[in-house]
């Protein structure tokens, strides 16, 4: 049967008849690993996206989280004090020769972090398949989420390596160019990827980047995801990391890729580019919002939870979800 390509933008989920009486009542908790997380969402792993003080307010309110890789030096204390405050820690690492070393100090200090995310761009490659085999054998008790991958192939060889979960979305992020530079990528066919991926998979799927609207966290957990990668609209928050910036009267906050010549600091292997993201307030109100409107979405699905959205019949409508609106 040949593959359906579709984006978030394509698809509309057909509601069912309703079986609450409140949006309140729906259930929009979502297990990854050992605990349970108020609504599959995560901010992604980005320096505008998340620091250390943000990953306490996540944890400390039930919401999943996953620090950023890059101030490598300071990941040991982070996790030192995570568990120190009581909290769950969930740090990000790389695939170089110091990043062994640096599973070894964790492994050494009895410093185990509850969640390691392997994050690289080619997830799927041998030097990521090492890095879980290395964890899993010095670290038994993280729960490890490897990616960041594009096909069924690559979600199948990572599970088989001892990944606890894979990351799907390789080119879709708002700051990405990847798609423009290299040619490859599942921009623009991102919840199709997610689908195909999804059926592949025996364990949980991350669905990250592409998402622009909160409707569309319902798409990804239709299509399989389990958890959902948030970079630019978790980005311009009070609260978020990028510098604030004021033009015309109106207030921006900056988001940058991780592989933007202003994460690297040269002109390398730059697939990341630096742009504004208007300021929404608060992030606990942009969260808040979003399950609220999970709330709703499972409402429509017919249901009391998350379940319910994987269940939902759905339509191809080519780009036309806006039907000439705006929010
Ligand atoms: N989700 C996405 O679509 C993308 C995400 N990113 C993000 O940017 C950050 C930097 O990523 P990345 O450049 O991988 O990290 P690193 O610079 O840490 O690279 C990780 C390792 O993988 C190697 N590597 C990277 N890309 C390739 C490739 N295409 N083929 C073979 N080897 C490769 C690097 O070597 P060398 O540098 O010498 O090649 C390095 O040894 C990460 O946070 C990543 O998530 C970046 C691009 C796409
Ligand atoms: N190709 C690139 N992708 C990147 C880069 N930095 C981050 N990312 C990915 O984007 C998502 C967030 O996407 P969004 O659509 O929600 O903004 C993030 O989780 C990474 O997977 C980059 O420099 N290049």
């Amino acid at each position: 049967m040949a593959m359906e390509i579709f984006d978030y933008d394509d698809i509309q989920l057909i509601p069912n008849k309703c079986v609450i009486n409140s949006r309140s009542e729906a259930d929009t908790t979502v297990k990854l690993g050992d605990r349970s997380f108020k609504i599959p969402v995560v901010p992604a792993n980005m320096a505008t996206v998340i620091n250390e003080d943000l990953a306490k307010w996540l944890a400390s309110h039930d919401y999943f989280y996953t620090m950023h890789r890059f101030a490598p030096e300071t990941r040991r204390a982070f996790v030192e004090s995570m568990h120190a405050d009581n909290l769950f820690a969930s740090i990000s690492v790389g695939v170089k020769p110091s990043e062994y070393d640096f599973i070894d100090e964790l492994a050494m200090h009895d410093a185990v972090p509850e969640y390691i995310t392997i994050d690289i761009a080619h997830g799927h490659a041998d030097s990521v398949i090492e890095m879980i085999k290395h964890i899993k054998k010095v670290l038994p008790a993280s729960f490890v989420i490897a990616g960041n991958v594009a096909t069924p192939a690559a979600v199948r060889d990572l599970e088989n390596a001892g990944a606890d979960a894979t990351k799907v979305g390789v080119g879709p992020g708002k700051a990405c160019i990847t798609k423009i530079k290299t040619g490859f990528g599942t921009g623009g066919w991102q919840l199709a990827a997610v689908r195909w991926c999804a059926k592949a998979a025996r364990k949980p799927i991350i669905a990250d980047g592409g998402v622009r609207t909160n409707g569309d966290i319902a798409k990804s957990i239709r299509f399989g995801a389990t958890m959902v990668m948030i970079g630019s609209m978790l980005a311009g928050h009070q609260e978020s990391p990028g510098n604030v910036i004021k033009i015309d009267g109106k207030t921006y906050k900056q988001y940058y890729g991780s592989a933007s010549e202003t994460q690297k600091g040269e002109h390398k292997n730059v697939e990341g580019k630096q742009m504004l993201v208007p300021y929404r307030g608060h992030l606990a109100d942009t969260l808040n919002e979003m399950q609220e409107d999970l709330q709703s979405a499972i409402s429509y699905a017919g249901g009391r939870d998350l379940k319910a959205i994987t269940k939902c019949d759905y339509v191809i409508v080519r780009n036309s979800i806006y039907n000439g609106d705006s929010l």
